[in-house]
C-alpha cells in the first residue's frame, strides 16, 4: 500500500505571515489543498496523512468545509520539528511505502510522484534533487570563502519516498540538529540514498517571492 506523510506543522516564520504558508490561498485554493490533490490525483487509494499543529486543527476543518474539500486524509498533531512531526505520523503508516512531502511544496507533478514511487521499489529509499546552476561558494571564515566544485552538489526536494519498514527504523532514535530531511534520518541509519531527477518547478514556499512564484507557477 502506497501511503504519504504530509508535513504541516510549521509556523511559517520566513514568510512573516500571520497565517502559516500551509492555509495561505494561492490561484483560488489553500496550498494545502494542492499538496493533498498532488497524491490523491496520482493515487486515489494512496493513505494520507497530515502533520499538522494542534492550534490549527480547527482553522483547517473549517478551511476543508468552506472549500468543500472532500479528499480523504487523517490528521497527527505536528511536532517541535519537521522530524518530530514525521516522527508522529509514522504512528499511523501501515506497510508497504511511504512518501514524506513538505505540505508547502504543491507542484510536484504526478510524473514526478510517478518516477519516485516506481524507484523506490527498486532502491527502498529515493529522493529528488536537482542541479546547482549558479557558481558556489563556501564560507570558511568571517569574510572568507572558496569557490567549491558545484558538480559535487544537488539540491534536494520532497517527496522523499522509502519502504516503510525501512523509515520507521530510521526514525526510532533520537533527534539531531542535522536531521534536515528524511534522507538525512535513513542515511544516519546506514542506508544509501538514491537520487531522481526533481523539477525546477517544485519549489518550497518559503518567503514571500516564493509566493508570487507560485503565481507564475501556476499561469
Ligand atoms: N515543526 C514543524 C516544522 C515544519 N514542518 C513542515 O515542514 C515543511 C518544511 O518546513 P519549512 O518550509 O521550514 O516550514 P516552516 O517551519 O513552517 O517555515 P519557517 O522555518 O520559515 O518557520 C513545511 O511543510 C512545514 O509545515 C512541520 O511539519 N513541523
Ligand atoms: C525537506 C526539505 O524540503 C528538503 O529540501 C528541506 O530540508 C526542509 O527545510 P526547512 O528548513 O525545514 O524548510
Amino acid at each position: 500500500m502506497n501511503n504519504v506523510i504530509i508535513v504541516a506543522g510549521g509556523k511559517g516564520l520566513r514568510m512573516g505571515n500571520d497565517l502559516p504558508k500551509q492555509f495561505m490561498v494561492v490561484g483560488g485554493k489553500p496550498v494545502l489543498m494542492r499538496t493533498i490533490e498532488s497524491f490523491h490525483n496520482f493515487d486515489k487509494s494512496i493513505r494520507i496523512i497530515i502533520a499538522l499543529a494542534k492550534d490549527y486543527r480547527e482553522h483547517w476543518s473549517s478551511l476543508c468545509k468552506g472549500y468543500g474539500f472532500t479528499v480523504p486524509h487523517e490528521v497527527v498533531d505536528g511536532g517541535e520539528t519537521r522530524f518530530h512531526s514525521v516522527k508522529n505520523a509514522l504512528d499511523l503508516v501501515g506497510d508497504g511505502l511511504v512518501a514524506v512531502h513538505d505540505a508547502v511544496r504543491p507542484f510536484a507533478s504526478n510524473e514526478l510522484l510517478h518516477m519516485c514511487f516506481a524507484s523506490v521499489k527498486v532502491h527502498q529509499a529515493v529522493i529528488p534533487v536537482i542541479d546547482v546552476t549558479d557558481s558556489l561558494r563556501e564560507i570558511t571564515d568571517e569574510n572568507e570563502s572558496k569557490i567549491v566544485d558545484r558538480s559535487k552538489f544537488r539540491l534536494v526536494q520532497t517527496p522523499q519516498v522509502f519502504e516503510t519498514k525501512l523509515l520507521k527504523q530510521a526514525y526510532d532514535v533520537e533527534f539531531s540538529d542535522i536531521f534536515t530531511d528524511d534522507a538525512s534520518v535513513v542515511e544516519a541509519f546506514g542506508h544509501k540514498i538514491y537520487l531522481v531527477e526533481g523539477e525546477k518547478t517544485n519549489i518550497k514556499i518559503t518567503t514571500p517571492f516564493d509566493l508570487q512564484l507560485a503565481k507564475v507557477i501556476l499561469n
